[in-house]
């Protein structure tokens, strides 16, 4: 896939330079609007020869090649096309199609080699979602356990949250566990939860559209379903359900109570089955594995423009000349300026010794905890540093803030934020070329930081942005009388 310059940090196409090579075959172009076409042409502008599968290059074998590219970033396609992460509905039944005897007992119906193979595709994803009669009946663990790598994080559905005291799912020793709710529902059990270290999310309807689409927002790109017929069958008609693995195990269970796949669809005739897509056999054991896709894989050609595409069919439609900047999501244009963007940041403590910040929201948010004598601050502290996330650091600063915190909040943020922006002259160069436009901070929630949703909020963190803008602009314009930036300034 043709790499992203991640705003205008150019590693990626400076090392294909660096290294030498001569020639880059592109897949497919980047499935994100404003990176796409910026490494060909850089590459390109480099003089070295790019050819693009389907575009310079073109044969049969070529298409085959194409699509196993399109296969392979079938998240990222997802995400960008549709904003909802890719997401996989996996379960293991019997011959005679069932999920559990009638009894709801399933341990097990695969075998011990496919059980290792779901352990992959659990740690291949960023989160694994069951509902609740699943946890009530399985009391499942959810972990990938197949010694180290990636941990996704447990996501459990309930609307009742009549869930057990105790479960597998709420000890966050290995991995966190989110559950999602309605709103209002057991407060009393929510706060058990919460004492848990288990985060609880509120929807006003709880459907799997809204939930995947909360999830897209918080970054997460593929979603592994290992629920049961009920929640299932409720996924796939929300349209939310890319993909399915179905293990089939070489055994009869019978019942006719004993639960199946997936259950009610509202289908009452054959011809309206749903048919897989590009569907693989593979024998894992004494088990079949059947997978497919449920929906084609969006074409990217017409669903994403380039931008110069965009400009020439609507030359009114530019982001990038709109006199306010909005940004909120990393992954969006000018999502370098979000606090959450990974770029680490190094700070003297009290002591005056450098201590390397994973990114701006962590150091925003131990800095409520920084230096406070008391045992629970500094336990935060140690959550914040062992934090892998920016979500992760900001969660930890919700749970206690100092009594002065108001007053020096803003001096905290902006040290940061000069820090970050003096660190890497690529984003300091990105920032000054904002000039002349707002830049408010998209966030609909956050409404002093953020600009709200409707522009209610105070939009401090765009405030300290642009003030940061005019003095980088300032230094460079007494420093030099470089006439590009004479440009950004008028
Ligand atoms: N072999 C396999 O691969 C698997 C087998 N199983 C088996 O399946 C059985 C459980 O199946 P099932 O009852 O279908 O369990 P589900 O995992 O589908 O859980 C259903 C529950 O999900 C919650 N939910 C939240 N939102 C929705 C929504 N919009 N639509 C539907 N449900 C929602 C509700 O929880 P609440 O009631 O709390 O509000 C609902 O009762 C067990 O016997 C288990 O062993 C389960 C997973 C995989
Ligand atoms: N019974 C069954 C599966 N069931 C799924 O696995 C969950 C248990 O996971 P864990 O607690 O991590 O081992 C369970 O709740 C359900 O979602 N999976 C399979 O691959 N094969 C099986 O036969």
């Amino acid at each position: 896939m043709e790499p992203g310059d991640c705003d205008g940090d150019s590693t990626a196409v400076s090392a294909l330079l660096q290294g030498g090579v001569k020639r880059v075959v592109i897949g497919m172009r980047h499935p994100l609007q404003h990176f796409r076409g910026n490494a060909v042409r850089a590459l390109r502008s480099q003089g070295l020869q790019v050819d693009l599968l389907g575009e310079d290059l073109t044969s049969k074998l070529i298409e085959d090649a194409q699509k196993e590219c399109l296969l392979v970033n079938a998240p990222l396609i997802c995400r960008a096309s549709s904003r909802v992460p890719f997401s996989v509905l996996k379960y293991a039944m019997t011959l005679d199609g069932k999920i559990a005897a009638s009894t709801s007992h399933a341990w097990w119906i695969s075998s011990k080699k496919s059980r290792s193979l779901v352990f992959e595709l659990r740690a291949r994803s960023d989160a694994i979602i069951v509902g609740g009669n699943t946890v009530r009946r399985d009391n499942p663990r959810l972990t990938a356990r197949h010694g180290g790598g990636h941990m996704p994080m447990r996501i459990v559905m309930s609307q009742s949250l009549d869930l057990p005291e105790e479960a597998n799912l709420w000890d966050m020793s290995e991995v966190s566990t989110i559950v999602v709710t309605q709103r209002g529902a057991r407060k009393s059990f929510q706060k058990l939860l919460a004492s848990k270290g288990v985060e609880v999310v509120e929807f006003d309807i709880l459907n799997p559209r809204d939930v995947m689409e909360y999830f897209h927002d918080r970054g997460y790109l593929s979603v592994f379903w290992e629920c049961g017929g009920t929640l299932a069958a409720s996924a796939i008609s929300s349209g939310v359900i890319h993909k399915v693995y179905a293990f089939v195990a070489p055994k009869i269970i019978g019942g006719k109570n004993a639960p199946s796949p997936v259950g009610d669809l509202g289908m009452v005739e054959m011809s309206r089955a749903l048919n897989l897509i590009d569907v693989c056999y593979q024998q894992v054991g004494p088990d079949m594995l059947v997978s497919g896709f449920l929906q084609p894989l969006p074409d990217m050609t017409p669903t994403i423009p380039s931008r110069e595409e965009t400009f020439v069919v609507d030359p009114t439609v530019s982001p990038y000349e709109s006199s306010i900047i909005f940004f909120y999501k990393t992954w969006d244009p000018y999502g370098a300026l979000s606090n959450f963007s990974p770029h680490p940041i190094q700070m003297p403590d009290e002591n005056g010794d450098n201590v390397t910040w994973l990114n701006v929201e962590h150091y925003y948010q131990a800095h409520k905890f920084v230096g406070v004598d008391d045992t629970s601050a500094q336990d935060c502290l140690e959550r914040n540093k062992s934090a892998k996330s920016p979500e992760e650091a900001a969660r930890i600063g919700r749970l206690a803030i100092r009594p002065e915190w108001d007053n020096m909040k803003i001096d905290v943020m902006y040290s940061a934020l000069k820090c970050k922006f003096s660190t890497y002259p690529h984003l300091s160069s990105m920032l000054i070329s904002t000039a002349g436009s707002v830049l408010v901070e998209a966030s609909p929630h956050d409404l002093f930081w953020g600009g709200g949703r409707e522009g209610e909020g105070l939009n401090y963190l765009g405030r300290l942005l642009m003030k940061l803008r005019s003095e980088f602009i300032e230094e460079s314009s007494s420093s030099s009388e470089s006439p590009s930036l004479a440009v950004w300034y008028f």
